[in-house]
């Protein structure tokens, strides 16, 4: 849909008869779709206030990080604080959360393990007691069980698996040879979690030298990948997409002896329309072994896994650390019962949350957003010691955007590519990115780097967001709300893992507090941090101080000199974005490309987030635009061919379309990556963002 003029005319006679009719000067920013007769709710929400005041043009200037006044050019800078919507009072629904305890009094050596099993456990890992979901899963697996396993984020579920996987291969009689080929397949969402695992495995196996582990996850020629296939890989771990490019391409891959199948994550493996992918899967390994064990493990086992067990899992044992009635006596035909049934939605969507885990929300309008975000990583990354952060956005663009605009302006000289910084910017931040659209290579560096790093902050999408164990992260921000309950769980569980203690912060408009409530009724709890809270930071910091001309005295560090402050931080962005024609038509893709995400929201949650409610010209300030562009276009993917790879989502909306193609970039075998992206580059143009951290 575009901006015409007509439309924004037709808006415009709407509001005319409207004793809050908006001022000419906002024609073109009027809300989205116009064709709905917008609500009161709406019209004070989008159209309240006045003209949209803009300072008058001049100059001030701002201290540098070495005491001098630097002067900034005379530049509009609209009003960051005037004609926003009320924040309303959160009355946020207290619940009793779920919880789960994480450890157990018991020790591996109970579980009967090989002796080099458990000293590996115990002096390569460093691990003695059992988790809660490790205490009830090895056994039952040990026992030759199939298993469905929930249990909440970071408490251990790949040792969960790989214990029993290494402890009954290492036992096998006769001894497994390298060129058997696999006995063990395990499938996982992402590149970075099949590493991850593999890692894992690597050294469960240290004793055990003849099982040879391998993983096979795109980004690495496929050649080379064949190769290593045809020396053979005993426990392999894969991303699906990856795995069926090589069952339909090598003549190298054989099933025949596998007696392991692990699906990690598998409501999202599900979620990202990899469904038909497992089929073949499915199917390539019952053409050949008919008898194995069968594993399904997530923090969040959605209905979707429901059907995913009816094909995959054989008589399963339901494992829930959650549920306190779960007793391993099961007879067969409780378990399977408790497996084939769908349970009542309640408790499908009620999660855990690790009890360590606090959770925050913050309601700020729509032309704050930048400065609040900015604001919140200098308090904990710049004024606090130690802190790791991560902060997840909706689509690769706006990854690669704020990085960018923040890698510019927040760091001091000696990080920093350029010099339109923040006086005070601070060498103390580091940035980091992480998201599909990059080469594998690069996704590797960062995701080793920001692992091993004690501080940091790292801006992804949800391709960090599942089963990734990254060390020490203190903060989770959730610029971006999630799609769904089970995505924020996952997202915050990048924190506060076995057992540490971490925070969580989720940024919502005033139109969207209702979030909260939704939240709320997957028993998640979030307390709210006022968005005055955040910005104070600002006044610990002398850099965004204006200049006091003449006798003017300085304010005390009041909420006016604050807005003063947040406004200087705001000019910093602007300044940046409107430093070329080609940063301001960068910023304009990215606003786009927040619009094109903002419409992906499932129906269940249109009524809270739908572009409806969005102001453009507010919006766009986020975007350190100063005003709300003309003639973007939003739904142009509408007009695009799709080029999806499941015929059954083909008969899906639109949205949920380009959904589709994000997610599947995102999560992509890595084979076809290249070519995606290259293709989207030629119909979006104007979507692809500069490969150079800045334009
Ligand atoms: N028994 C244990 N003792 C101490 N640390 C453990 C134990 N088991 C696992 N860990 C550590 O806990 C962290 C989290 O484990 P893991 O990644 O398996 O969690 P998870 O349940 O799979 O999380 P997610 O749901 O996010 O995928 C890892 O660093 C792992 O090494």
């Amino acid at each position: 849909m575009m901006f015409s003029n007509q439309q924004a005319k037709a808006t415009k006679r709407k509001h005319q008869g409207s004793s809050e009719a908006p001022p000419a000067k906002r024609r073109h920013e009027t809300a989205f779709l116009p064709a709905k007769k917008p609500s009161v709710k709406e019209t004070q929400r989008t159209f309240k206030g006045n003209t949209q005041k803009t300072f008058s043009p001049k100059k001030y200037s701002v201290s540098t990080g070495g005491g001098k006044q630097e002067e900034r050019p005379c530049i509009k800078t609209s009003s960051l604080f005037k004609n926003n919507p009320e924040i309303p009072e959160l009355h946020r629904p207290v619940v009793k959360q779920e919880r789960e305890q994480v450890f157990t009094p018991e020790s591996f050596h109970e579980l009967g393990l090989h002796p080099h099993l458990i000293s590996t456990i115990t002096t390569v890992l460093k691990m003695s007691s059992m988790t809660s979901v490790q205490k009830q899963s090895i056994p039952v697996l040990l026992e030759g069980r199939d298993a469905l396993v929930r249990s909440q984020t970071g408490s251990g579920k790949t040792l969960a698996y790989c214990i029993p996987v290494v402890q009954s291969l290492q036992a096998l009689k006769s001894k497994i040879q390298r060129s058997d080929g696999p006995y063990a397949l395990v499938l996982v969402p992402t590149r970075e979690l099949a590493l991850q695992s593999f890692d894992t495995v690597q050294k469960l196996l240290k004793p055990f030298t003849w099982i040879v582990p391998g993983v096979l996850m795109g980004g690495e020629k496929r050649k080379s990948e064949k190769a290593r296939l045809r020396k053979g890989i005993n426990i392999l771990i894969s991303t699906p997409g990856r795995l069926v490019d090589h069952i339909k391409s090598t003549k190298n891959i054989r099933f025949s002896r596998i007696q392991w199948l692990v699906l990690d994550e598998a409501d999202r493996i599900l979620d990202l329309g990899f469904e038909k992918d497992i089929t073949v899967i499915l199917n390539a390994l019952n053409a050949e072994c008919q008898k194995r064990q069968n594993i399904l493990l997530s923090a969040t086992l959605t209905e979707g896994v429901t059907r995913l067990a009816d094909i995959s899992l054989h008589n399963p044992v339901s494992i829930s650390v959650l549920d306190k009635s779960h007793d391993h006596s099961n007879t067969e035909g409780r378990v399977a019962r408790e497996v084939a049934l769908p349970q009542t939605s309640n408790e499908r969507d009620s999660f855990a949350i690790p009890e360590s885990l606090d959770q925050h929300v913050t309601l700020v309008p729509s032309k704050l957003r930048l400065v609040c975000l900015a604001a919140f990583v200098l308090q904990k990354c710049k004024f606090e010691k130690d802190q790791k952060m991560i902060i997840f956005f909706s689509s690769c663009e706006l990854v690669e955007f704020h990085y960018t605009l923040f890698l510019h302006t927040l760091l001091s000289s000696s990080g920093a590519p350029a010099s339109r910084q923040l006086p005070s910017a601070s060498s103390r931040l580091k940035f980091l990115r992480l998201h599909g659209n990059m080469k594998q290579e690069e996704r590797t560096a960062v995701f080793q780097e920001f692992s091993h790093s004690k501080t940091g902050v790292l801006l992804c999408t949800d391709v960090a967001a599942r089963g990734l164990d990254l060390p020490r992260v203190t903060w989770i921000i959730q610029y971006s709300a999630p799609s769904s309950p089970a995505e924020y769980i996952h997202r915050i569980g990048r924190t506060a893992r076995i057992g540490c203690r971490g925070s969580s912060l989720l940024i919502l408009a005033p139109s969207e507090a209702e979030y909260v409530n939704s939240l709320a009724s997957h028993k998640i709890n979030v307390s709210e941090i006022k968005m005055a809270d955040i910005l104070s930071v600002l006044a610990r910091d002398d850099g965004f101080k204006r200049k006091q001309r003449g006798n003017q005295k300085s304010h005390a560090l009041g909420p006016q000199e604050i807005q003063e402050r947040a406004t200087v931080l705001q000019t910093v962005f602007e300044d940046y974005v409107h430093s070329s024609k080609r940063t301001v038509s960068w910023a304009k893709k990215a606003l786009q490309s927040f619009i094109r995400a903002y419409a992906t929201y499932p129906r269940e949650l249109k009524h809270i987030f739908h572009v409806r409610s969005l102001h453009l010209g507010h919006v766009a300030k986020s975007f350190g635009l100063r005003d709300a562009p003309r003639n973007l276009c939003v739904t142009s993917m509408k007009k695009r061919k799709t080029n999806l790879r499941r015929p059954d989502l083909q008969k899906k909306t639109q949205n949920k379309h380009y959904l589709t193609e994000v997610l599947l970039s995102e999560y992509s075998s890595g084979l076809e990556a290249g070519a995606r992206v290259r293709k989207q580059g030629k119909q979006e143009g104007q979507q692809s963002v500069p490969s150079e951290p800045g334009p």
